[in-house]
């Protein structure tokens, strides 16, 4: 970058044609001359603004990363005067009302206490530096690299997601903020989904969705053995591991499943054969966590890509980076060893992680309903139509009202949740939260319905426009279903909210 100088707007004003065409944004002077025939925007727009201040007009059609990925255009600022924007910088908080969790606002928290406080700032300096990298992959719909998995791993924030647990310190995790693994709590955890903003939702369940639903299979239910080989190269982003539940035929019915797996005659191996449909990151994993039919009933089988077992990438709507795959298993040889659980017990191994996998998602999702909100409240403020500001204008004020309102409801209950896993033990969360855990599922994802379709009606074209202003809202709209589909669909968790509430409904209660 050439050496800053300090202008004044006069000379500024000197640079005003085609060939020597200087512009200024906020206090700060770009030279465009080499810039404007290549401008994505076109010569035309910039011309107007040759040797003037062009902020205004700048702020209205980029967003400020555009001036970051530019700034080899940066000549100097304006002599004598203060920046009126401010430039955010990499691990810092929003100041923009409600684009974070009160409690980093400075409003009072019952739930957080120091550590979490540090461990949040580690977190948030540790994504934004990683966060160009992960747009990369969302865009290219790449497998996310191996270098990037294993980032991941090293500042330990893949063993972040599976939640607190003595295989934190039985495997020697460097947690980010250097929190203490037995610190470590679900609010940690929490932390570490709400602190994914990149808005790369398909990346995101290609890098941790498969590993955190999956790899819990192995901690808790895996032999010694098994554990000590696989866990400490997942954590380490060295291998990756996807859960292969789902059929084409059956998605939510476990009990129909037809994948199967027959014992050799020396009882060495299994033998399994089947299909799996919608496998997140089944098309980058190495190990798959497959729930297949024995003698016994329905078995977990922890399987090695190996002979017989293929994967294909399935194209959604979300992003190819979620290595969304179709599995086929033709006489894949399985040993024994890799039983999870008991023969016949896989319904309890698949049941054990439900409440866990839908607590990320709600979390998760908060976060990008709140992301929404921060993206409108920007735009809305410095996008002017009609000679006015977008929310100068009631209509507007409503329907970040109305986001704003859900966001933070869901998010208190969120929270409120989060304190129960906390401090109930496994058998009290079991038996309590598996209702309240779906009726917030159903309330979060119906929350990221309102709050795309309102974002998108506010953002206008640039909600369907992959890159620019609206990329966070496009993505918004174009993956929340992922959300709402997933891990129980709104219908089933509404279902089994209500059907877990009239078990405990009192048989003498009347109206
Ligand atoms: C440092 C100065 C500037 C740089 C580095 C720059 C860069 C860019 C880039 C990268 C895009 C593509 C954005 C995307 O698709 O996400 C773009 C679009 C555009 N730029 Fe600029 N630009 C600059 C200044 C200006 C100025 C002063 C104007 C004047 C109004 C302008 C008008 C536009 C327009 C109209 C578009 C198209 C926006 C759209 O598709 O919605 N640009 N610019």
């Amino acid at each position: 970058m050439p050496q800053l100088k300090s202008f004044t707007r006069e000379e500024v004003k000197r640079h005003a044609n085609e060939d020597d065409l200087w512009i200024i944004i906020d206090t700060e002077v770009y030279d465009m001359s080499r810039f404007v025939d290549m401008h994505p925007g076109g010569a035309f727009p910039i011309l107007e603004y040759a040797g003037k201040d062009a902020t205004e007009a700048f702020y209205g059609l980029h967003r400020q990363e555009v001036l970051t990925k530019y700034n080899r255009y940066k000549i100097g600022t304006i002599e004598g005067e203060k920046p009126k924007i401010e430039f955010r910088q990499p691990g810092a908080l929003s100041k923009v009302p409600y684009a974070e969790p009160n409690a980093w606002q400075g409003f009072k928290s019952p739930y957080f206490k120091e550590s979490h406080y540090k461990f949040r700032t580690a977190v948030r300096v540790i994504m934004d530096g990683l966060a160009e990298e992960a747009r990369e992959f969302e865009v290219s719909g790449e497998r996310p690299s191996d270098e990037f998995q294993q980032k991941m791993g090293s500042h330990g924030l893949l063993a972040a997601n599976i939640g607190p647990g003595k295989f934190l310190k039985e495997f020697n995790i460097q947690l980010p903020g250097g929190i203490a693994p037995e610190e470590y709590d679900y609010f940690h955890e929490m932390i570490v989904h709400q602190e994914a903003r990149w808005g790369t939702r398909g990346l995101d369940d290609g890098l941790i969705g498969g590993m955190t639903i999956s790899l819990p299979t192995v901690l808790n239910f895996g032999r010694p053995a098994l554990k000590q080989k696989i866990v400490p190269e997942v954590l380490a982003g060295r291998k990756r591991i996807a859960l292969a539940i789902t059929e084409p035929y059956v998605g939510s019915d476990v009990a129909n499943l037809k994948t199967t797996a027959k014992l050799t005659p020396d009882g060495k191996h299994y033998i399994v054969n089947g299909v799996k449909k919608w496998i997140t990151t089944g098309h980058w994993a190495d190990y798959f966590s497959t729930a297949v039919r024995t003698e016994k009933g329905i078995s977990m089988l922890l399987i090695e890509r190996s002979e017989g077992l293929e994967t294909k990438p399935i194209k959604t709507s979300y992003s190819p980076s979620a290595g969304t795959a179709y599995i086929t298993y033709e006489n894949v040889k399985v040993p024994v060893e890799n039983l999870l659980g008991k023969e016949g017990g896989g319904f309890q191994v698949i049941m054990s992680n439900f409440n866990h996998e839908r607590w990320v998602m709600l979390a998760g999702a908060t976060m990008g309903g709140r992301l929404a909100v921060e993206e409108c409240f920007k735009w809305a403020m410095q996008r002017k139509v009609f000679n006015k500001r977008l929310i100068d204008q009631p209509v507007i004020r409503n329907k970040l009202a109305k986001m704003i309102a859900s966001v933070e409801s869901v998010h208190s209950w969120v929270e409120n949740l989060t304190y129960q896993m906390c401090n109930m033990t496994y058998m009290e969360q079991a038996l309590k939260l598996a209702g309240p855990l779906a009726l917030c599922k159903y309330q979060t994802t119906r929350m990221l319905h309102d709050v795309s379709d309102d974002a998108c009606q506010i953002f206008g074209g640039r909600a369907i426009t992959k890159t620019g202003m609206g990329r966070n809202i496009e993505t918004l709209q174009r993956t929340y279903k992922f959300t709402s589909i997933l891990g129980g669909s709104e219908e089933i968790m509404a279902d089994l909210g209500v059907r877990q509430a009239m078990k405990n409904f009192p048989k003498d209660a009347r109206l």
